[in-house]
């Protein structure tokens, strides 16, 4: 079977002529699989238990034929790459081991038994604001990180955005992502792309409701892209809605590309001002994740290892 080439050692192909499985070197019959948790084009994240330790994860299986006829290696190992590369942080998905048998890559991934950070704001209608001030500090704590790995996710939403048993955020889904100045070579739409005050990357559109104007116009996508879908999610998380919500996909785009959205009366001015100046047109005046910090709307919040072990706030209806 074409092996697809490993950007981490965690690749790890049990030797099937020997029969016997080396002792840190998993396989599917280690695991016992439960429901399907989300599928993707050429992939499907399942909960899954080991069946030595009891110990639940989350797995996804990529299906190798079909990866290689889309011509999908690239994104397979950026994800991989980004996923090891942010597995240190605790806002992210951990992943433990990777495996592969004839058919499928396995990456198996930590569970976030409490789902997406979504359907919480769909049940609960929207979040006060002591609540949105927390997960939004979470979210941009995690963003500071990964920016600074050169790490762009692309497609920042609610719905990749997990919450495990303590009810914490943890971002997931980096098959869109862009990793900067890495060794896996993919610098083509980058090299000619003289002003690069943040880095930026083509070639990708997120999800309608979350994509950035700049990635709409020209597709270029830089750090600040993941600032502006920040933006939305903020938002959303204060007004119950996503700022950009048409009739369809096309309207959608228009009204990012003319800013029209409407801050509900009810927010409060200081969360009011920050929504106004993350939701930009122009990247490079959007606020940066240091301005982020200073703004008043995260005054009493520490961005620092603290951070993660607050206990959250109780998420009660509004
Ligand atoms: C966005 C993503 N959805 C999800 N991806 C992951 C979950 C996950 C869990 C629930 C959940 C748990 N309890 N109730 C719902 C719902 C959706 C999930 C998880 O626990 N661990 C790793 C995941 C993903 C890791 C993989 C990207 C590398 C899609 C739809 C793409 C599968």
């Amino acid at each position: 079977s074409p092996k697809i080439p490993s950007a981490v050692p965690h690749i790890s192909t049990p030797n099937p002529s020997s029969g016997a499985s080396t002792p840190n070197i998993k396989r599917v019959s280690d695991f016992k699989f439960g429901e399907i948790l989300g599928e993707g084009s050429y992939s499907t994240v399942l909960t899954a238990t080991e069946n030595s330790t009891k110990r639940e994860y989350a797995i996804k299986v990529l299906d190798k034929r079909h990866i290689i006829k889309e011509k999908k290696e690239k994104y397979v190992n950026i994800e991989k790459e980004a996923l090891c590369i942010l597995s240190k942080h605790p806002g992210f998905i951990k992943l433990f081991y990777t495996f592969q048998d004839a058919h499928n890559l396995y990456f198996v991934l930590s569970l976030a038994r409490n789902g997406e950070l979504l359907d919480y704001i769909n049940k609960l209608g929207r979040f006060n604001e002591i609540c949105a001030q927390y997960y939004a500090a979470l979210i941009v704590d995690s963003i500071d990180y990964m920016h600074g790995r050169g790490v762009i996710h692309r497609d920042l939403k609610p719905e990749n955005i997990l919450l495990d048993d303590n009810m914490r955020t943890k971002i997931t889904d980096f098959g869109s992502a862009k990793i900067l100045n890495s060794s896996h070579g993919s610098h083509e739409e980058d090299t000619h792309h003289a002003d690069k005050p943040q880095a930026h990357s083509r070639s990708f559109v997120g999800t309608a409701r979350y994509v950035s104007p700049e990635v709409l116009s020209d597709k270029i996508a830089g750090t600040a892209s993941d600032i502006w879908a920040f933006g939305c999610i903020l938002f959303q998380m204060l007004a119950g809605k996503p700022p950009f919500v048409a009739g369809n996909e096309y309207l959608t785009f228009q009204s990012i590309l003319h800013l029209s959205y409407e801050i509900p009366p009810d927010i409060s001015d200081v969360a009011s001002d920050l929504i106004k100046k993350l939701l930009v047109l122009d990247p490079k005046d959007r606020l940066t994740v240091d301005e982020i910090h200073q703004h008043p709307f995260f005054n009493g919040i520490k961005f620092d290892n603290t951070l993660w072990e607050l206990p959250p706030p109780r998420l009660k209806p509004f």
